[in-house]
């Protein structure tokens, strides 16, 4: 059901000259959801949040927050607001007074603005360091400033561009939590654009995947990870192996895959890598017309009857285990 702040987007198309980025896609966002846009580099996703924060126009449709078309507003009246992905805090402004930033601009006093850009800093944890400058703040920290900075705004959508590929692999992982224990306790909607599956996958409620400036898949990650509709899908959320049959394209994911012990299976090939990866064994094949299968099978069941490079096997899965592709 629609709840009064869903942002919908309606047949949204952006167009540079004679290219068309982001081709007439319908989505609805929910109010108190986290929202990952995932696709590969120039699908079309960062243009599709830049048009919903403003920061760059609609070429065709229309963008509906709350039942008002936001489409022509400028940003700062939209109940957006936008993290970016280089965080840009102004170099001499201290963290009170970069979070505070947007309050000057709208003429709050300033111990208004400040106890305000205070309470944010604590929701991020950052209000110890309120008196220190950008420089003297890590990349973490300077993303939480961000964070509290675009989010003082009130905004109801939280847009975040690639918001954690500056950070170092560990950190990612543990700004990931906090952007999903902040869009929980704040209850406002998140949409969050990044190229990485698993980051999409450990983050969202809904995930949309798009390809060539539209929407090729959305849902619940579960959902597309078990049943991906088409070939694009299958491959870009990785896991999977894609297999011409007799019948079109099927998806069957590598850990559904199993050795034939009696040698008959449903695909037939020789051994061209088996790799260690501690709790699963990877097994890549190549079998007629070039077609590669990639299984992963348990380390127990590796070993209990281990193959090699190299070597004819046969592997096997149960058929409801596989999907129809569409195309
Ligand atoms: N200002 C512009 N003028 C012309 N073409 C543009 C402009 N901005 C983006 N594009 C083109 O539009 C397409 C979509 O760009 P967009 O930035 O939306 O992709 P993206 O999926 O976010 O990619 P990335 O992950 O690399 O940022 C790309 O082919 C890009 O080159």
């Amino acid at each position: 059901m629609r709840q009064q702040s869903d942002l919908e987007l309606v047949s949204v198309t952006k167009r540079y000259g004679d290219f068309t980025a982001v081709d007439a896609i319908n989505h609805l966002f929910p109010s108190t959801g986290y929202t990952c846009l995932l696709g590969p580099s120039g699908c079309g996703k960062s243009s599709t949040l830049r048009m919903i924060a403003g920061h760059e126009t609609v070429t065709d449709g229309a963008i509906v927050l709350g039942g008002t078309d936001i489409s022509r507003l400028p940003p700062a009246k939209r109940g957006t607001a936008m993290m970016f992905q280089s965080y840009a805090l102004f170099p001499h402004l201290s963290v009170v007074d970069n979070v505070a930033f947007s309050l000057r601009m709208s003429g709050v006093a300033k111990e208004e603005r400040r106890r305000e850009a205070q309470k944010l800093l604590e929701l991020v944890e950052m209000e110890a360091m309120a008196n220190r400058f950008p420089d003297q703040l890590s990349g973490g920290q300077q993303q939480r400033v961000a964070l509290a900075r675009a989010l003082i705004t009130r905004p109801k959508v939280l847009l975040l561009d690639e918001p954690l590929s500056a950070l170092d692999p560990f950190l990612r992982i543990r700004m990931r939590a906090e952007l999903k224990r902040l869009q929980r306790e704040l209850g406002i909607a998140f949409i969050h654009v990044t190229h990485g599956q698993d980051e999409a996958m450990a983050l969202a409620d809904e995930i949309v995947v798009m390809n060539n400036s539209v929407i090729e898949q959305s849902g619940h990650p579960r959902d597309v990870f078990n049943a991906p509709r088409t070939e694009f899908v299958a491959r870009f959320l990785g896991g999977h192996n894609v297999i011409a049959t007799g019948n079109g394209k099927i998806a069957i994911r590598s850990d559904e895959i199993e050795l034939a012990s009696d040698g008959n299976g449903r695909f037939s090939g020789t051994i061209t890598g088996i790799e260690y990866q501690g709790t699963h064994v990877a097994i890549t094949a190549m079998g007629q017309g070039d077609t590669e299968i990639a299984a992963v099978l348990p380390e127990a069941d590796f070993f209990a009857a281990p193959v090699d490079v190299g070597q004819s096997v046969a592997f096997d899965w149960q058929e409801k285990r596989q999907h129809a592709l569409a195309g």
